[in-house]
């Protein structure tokens, strides 16, 4: 069944599905990172953040965020989806965000950018 099939491939190519979400990325140097590697990267001199199931290296950003810096160092290596999200965030900070881009989360850690995934209104391409 070609649905099971791309659940074990992590880049799964967006027009199998009927999503408004491209399901994966597609940027010189894409790679796949786990939430555990995410993790590692917890401080303000070395500071990654998962939104929407993608992999920011936001520690350049940290003494240029117009939020301050603390709000994003409370969600240093952790998913900070939810925080973003609540704030109602710009177009403009939506668009920053590839900027930070660094990858992805695996297929098995996603909750949104998945076959099935959590739909929201106003997910980045
Ligand atoms: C890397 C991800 C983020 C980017 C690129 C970003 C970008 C921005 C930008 C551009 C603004 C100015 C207002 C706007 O354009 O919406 C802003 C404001 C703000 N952000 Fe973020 N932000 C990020 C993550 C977060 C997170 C995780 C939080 C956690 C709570 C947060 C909290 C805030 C707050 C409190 C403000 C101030 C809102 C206000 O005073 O009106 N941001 N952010």
């Amino acid at each position: 069944m070609a649905q099971s099939k791309t659940l074990t491939n992590p880049k799964i190519a967006p027009i199998r599905f009927k999503s408004r979400i491209k399901l994966s990325t597609s940027f010189p140097g894409e790679r796949i990172i786990t939430l555990e590697e995410v993790s590692w990267h917890d401080t303000i001199s070395d500071c990654w953040i998962v939104i929407y199931d993608r992999v920011y290296d936001i520690t350049d950003f940290l003494k240029e965020h117009p939020g301050g810096h603390d709000v994003l160092l409370d969600y240093a290596g952790r998913d900070g989806t939810c925080a973003f999200r609540g704030v109602g965030h710009s177009k403009a900070a939506h668009g920053a965000l590839k900027e930070f881009l660094i990858g992805e989360l695996p297929m098995e850690e996603r909750l949104f950018r998945k076959p099935s995934g959590l739909k929201l209104i106003g997910i980045p391409d």
